[in-house]
């Protein structure tokens, strides 16, 4: 029945639309044994409106659509299901391939009731091959296309695969729980979305310390502030002198590359200068007064800055005028989200922390130990506790990972101190040496020191691992007190990785015509663009010709897009394009639908769906994976079937948590995969690449077909699980230097950002996340393998000095998740907050920025691979794009109603039922 495609699908002008349906027939009658049951369906329609264009309306979209003939002799292929191993290059074994064996292409409708074949909308008897389960569609004598069983202990519908995303194992485990659809097309067997429960947010710790010392008066603060000034005056001494020495780093060194990424921005240079003042004050004022450190970091509160000498480095406050509150569009920096606290969540704000620091001294300094001691290297607990091995995920693609770092882009933008003038801070000596003369050891360098029988540093004797701290930001309180570090981004899932984070970010990649976003057309991808370049880029994103094979190409450039962040990785700059396609797109729609629209207008609107497409897909698909459903559901997370949700907290701070950003959410660097496969339409693997050899190079995503590839690679390739165990890519290679045999250690790095943020140890966090306090390293056993419980003993004095982040990583996952309790819980309360702190989260109704109900139910439609589908010459896919091929996720056409289309005909203003917000 392959060639049953619907008529006219060959043509990818098409797959862009809703096809119209027949009348729904043969609905699902799984009531039928269940009385009573009836009234609790939920119908489920995929037939969109029936929308459908007679002519192309966009000369981009018309040429070079044909798409391949879906002959049944290609169909018959099987695909190459060797792999290699990936997570550890050098001298792993290949793993036994983990997904499906099943056929590529096996007929469509073929699914688990093998004795159905099927036509678009009615359903015929094939010659029966056995009933593939007890209660079978036999039973109904042919009258009902098929049976649903019960999943999960419920009552189940055939529905496409998205419907299903959150009861995706249940379903998988149920034997028949593979339909089809009434037209044909494969779905899943699930129940409806389950109740959310009303979970609430963790609530943030507070230090409430009385400053015992009541000399401290006005005076005394202007004093130390004057000293604080003299603090940064002195630093900006210590620069000039290190500029003269010519400590500085290195093009195209790894701390180079780290700094093209990180560095601080010159908008936030002025916030840093005067949060540091006020921090320098801060300590000045501890050391004056022998405070002790809660004295100075908490106690020292008491006193504003709008009283001092300090009072310009507050923020300004954020003003919204009317039109911004009334406004159905989010700012583009987030002030004004919040109305009553127009700053939260706004760019260039601090991090919010559910736990108050660990500062050395109360203020500042990286964490100690409890005992006053140092802590062990964070080099040291990386070679003590991780390793590289492959450990590939059975359930999920590298698309988990590589969507997840993607959604970390648009959270959290932690930039490092940088020089005056401009130039990147060098903490170690240019061989790889700590700098032993103070002199020449800029203030915010905090060097990773490499232990001298480091297994791997110690061959090329590399002793030091440059680390410069994270800015800090003007704290939201405008008081003096503990040091907080900035967020560069918007703190919303707002796609601001893709639209900047404030007016003049946005600015520099809009076309300001017909709503669309800059890019870099090209030839060889037949119409579908590329990313804008970044011309301003003092590096360049080629490869070298030993890696190639050829010489650098004159038209590969970097690319830009909202944050600085997507040269990275070939894989991260693809996603960012499948992104900026689907801007475009929605942009050129709209303006066919609404040809009054002037470009701002389009934009806004183009951004305002792609944001809630990008919710949606994160906390119906992605999310289930990660944190599972049972935790969604327990805190209210679960997407809604339909219908607006209520819920919105003008109480609650969305701002992105500090051991989020610095800790929880970089459980994705244990599922990079080093090694990342490129696959052919077939599913056939054509190569992969090694990641080391193309940090900050995307030359290979300008090869024609190639995008197309590393997009199939990511829904083919299985990801890496999450464990203590990291690709050497990162743990020897991350940003390596062509030619060096070294790079940085991205453990290390995480481990020492957590320090210098003043994180708290791993068990302060367990009793925030409802487990058991350890009282001593045995109590770790009950989450925790003993061999990782033993090196811990050895490598901290304290079972509290345990670092967050590699206490997380080293977790057992908690049931029904892919992260330990512990990860689960701050990155559950993240998205709590990220839910109902937002004003604009994509299904509140009644907010100027809400949906009608029937733009909200097209939104609901979306899905990963739709976006995948639907901006690039990707032809099949799987619908669920985070999950392996499976019998409840075969690999469909991407104009398979499997896949559902978002119809944009509700955002025509002219239609008969007028355009209206609710
Ligand atoms: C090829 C893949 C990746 C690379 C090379 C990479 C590299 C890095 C680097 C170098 C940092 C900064 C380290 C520091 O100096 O503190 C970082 C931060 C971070 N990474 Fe990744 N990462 C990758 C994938 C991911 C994934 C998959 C996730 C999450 C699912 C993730 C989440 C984060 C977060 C939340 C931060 C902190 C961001 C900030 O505060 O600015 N990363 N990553
Ligand atoms: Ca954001």
């Amino acid at each position: 029945n392959g060639a049953e495609r619907p008529k006219g699908s060959g043509k990818k002008m098409r797959r862009q639309y809703s096809i119209r349906r027949p009348a729904l027939l043969n609905r699902n009658p799984s009531h039928v044994d269940f009385p009573g049951f009836e009234e609790s369906i939920v119908k489920y329609d995929p037939s969109g409106l029936g929308f459908e264009f007679q002519l192309p309306f966009n000369p981009q979209y018309q040429t070079g659509f044909e798409t391949e003939p879906t002959k049944s002799s290609d169909r018959s292929k099987t695909p190459d299901v060797q792999q290699e191993s990936t997570h550890a290059p050098e001298g792993t074994e290949a793993p036994v391939p983990v997904y499906s064996t099943t056929p590529f292409l096996e007929p469509i409708g073929n699914s688990y009731y093998s004795e159905y074949t099927s036509s678009k909308g009615s359903y015929k008897l094939a010659s029966p091959s056995g009933a593939a389960s007890p209660e079978g569609p036999k039973k109904y004598g042919g009258k009902y296309s098929y049976y649903c069983p019960k999943v999960g202990g419920y009552h189940s519908q055939c529905r496409p695969a998205i419907d299903c995303s959150v009861w995706y194992e249940v379903a998988l485990s149920t034997p028949g729980s593979a339909c089809t659809m009434e037209d044909g097309d494969p779905g899943i067997c699930c129940p409806d979305i389950p109740y959310n429960g009303n979970g609430e947010p963790i609530k943030k710790t507070k230090k409430n310390v009385k400053c015992e010392h009541q000399c401290i008066d006005i005076y005394s603060v202007n004093a130390a502030a004057h000293a604080g000034r003299f603090q940064l005056r002195l630093m900006d001494e210590i620069e000039k002198h290190l500029t003269a020495s010519k400590v500085t780093v290195r093009p195209k060194s790894s701390q180079y590359t780290h700094s093209l990424f990180f560095q601080s921005k010159t908008e936030s240079q002025e916030f840093c200068r005067g949060a540091l003042t006020s921090i320098e004050t801060t300590r000045e004022l501890g050391k004056r007064f022998q405070l002790t450190p809660d004295e100075a970091g908490f106690g020292l509160t008491q006193f504003h800055l709008k009283d001092t000498i300090l009072s310009d480095t507050c923020y300004p406050e954020a003003m919204c005028d009317e039109t911004t509150i009334h406004s159905p569009f989010r700012t583009l920096d987030g002030s004004c989200n919040n109305i009553k606290h127009a700053s939260w969540g706004k760019s260039r704000t601090q991090y919010q922390r559910i736990l108050v620091p660990a500062y050395a001294d109360g203020v500042w300094l990286p964490r100690r130990a409890q005992n006053g001691s140092e802590l062990p290297s964070p080099r040291l607990v990386s070679i003590s506790v991780v390793l590289d091995k492959n450990t590939p995920s059975e359930a999920e693609t590298t698309w988990v990972m590589q969507y997840g770092q993607f959604l970390a882009h648009d959270l959290a933008f932690t930039s490092f101190f940088r020089m005056n003038n401009s130039m990147s801070i060098q903490c170690c000596t240019e061989e790889g040496k700590l700098l032993r003369d103070t002199e020449l050891q800029h203030p915010v360098c905090l060097p990773i020191e490499i232990p001298e029988d480091d297994p791997f540093y110690s061959k090329f004797s590399q002793h030091c691992m440059s680390f410069v701290r994270s800015i800090p930001a003007p704290r939201s309180d405008c008081r003096l007190g503990h040091g907080e570090q900035m967020n560069g981004n918007t703190h919303f899932l707002d796609q601001s990785n893709v639209y900047g984070s404030d007016e003049k970010q946005s600015a520099a990649v809009r076309t300001f015509q017909n709503g669309t976003l800059k890019s870099t057309p090209q030839k060889g991808h037949q119409g579908l663009d590329l990313l804008p370049s970044d011309d301003s880029a003092d590096t360049n994103c080629t490869l070298s010709k030993d890696v190639s094979g050829i010489d650098p190409p004159d038209d590969v450039r970097c690319f830009k897009s909202g944050d600085t962040r997507s040269n990275q990785s070939p894989n991260l700059a693809v996603t960012h394009t499948v992104f900026l396609r689907e801007h475009n797109r929605l942009a050129a729609e709209l303006a066919y639908l609404n040809p009054s629209w002037d470009d701002e207008r389009l934009f806004q609107e183009s951004r305002r769906i792609l944001i809630a497409q990008m919710q949606h897909i994160t906390y119906n698909e992605w999310l289930p994976i990660v944190i599972g459903r049972t935790k969604m559901q327990e805190l209210g997370l679960l997407p809604l079937q339909h219908g607006f949700s209520e819920e919105y907290y003008k109480n609650l701070n969305p701002g992105v948590l500090n051991e989020f950003a610095s800790a929880a959410f970089r459980f994705g660097h244990t599922l990079i995969q080093g090694k990342q496969d490129l696959f052919n339409r077939q599913r056939r693997k054509e190569k992969h690449i090694l990641l080391r050899q193309h940090f900050s190079k995307v030359q290979e995503v300008y090869k024609p077909g190639n995008l197309d590839q590393f997009l199939t690679g990511l829904a083919t390739q299985p990801g890496q699980d999450f464990d203590n165990y990291f690709s050497k890519e990162i743990t020897h290679h991350l940003f390596e230097e062509e030619g060096k045999g070294f790079g940085l250690d991205l453990v290390s790095l995480n481990l020492q950002r957590g320090r210098d943020h003043g994180l708290p140890g791993y068990n302060a966090f367990r009793t925030i996340c409802g487990l058991q306090r350890a009282k001593n390293f045995n109590d770790l056993l009950d989450l925790i393998s003993p061999a990782i419980v033993e090196r811990f003993e050895l490598l901290y004095d304290s079972v509290d000095d345990i670092d967050l982040y590699i206490g997380g990583v080293s977790e057992d996952k908690a049931e029904g998740a892919l992260l330990g309790p512990t990860f689960q819980c701050i990155v559950a309360d993240q998205f709590l907050r990220l839910k109902r702190g937002d004003r604009f989260f994509y299904d509140l109704g009644g907010q100027p920025g809400s949906f009608t109900e029937e733009q909200l139910n097209e939104i609901r439609k979306i899905s990963f691979a739709r976006l995948i589908c639907d901006n690039s010459f990707v032809l099949y896919t799987q619908p669920l794009v985070f999950r392996l091929e499976s019998i409840v996720n075969k690999i469909v056409d991407c104009d398979s109603s499997s896949i559902p289309r978002v119809s944009l005909v509700p955002w025509q203003e002219s239609r008969e039922k007028p355009y209206k917000r609710s």
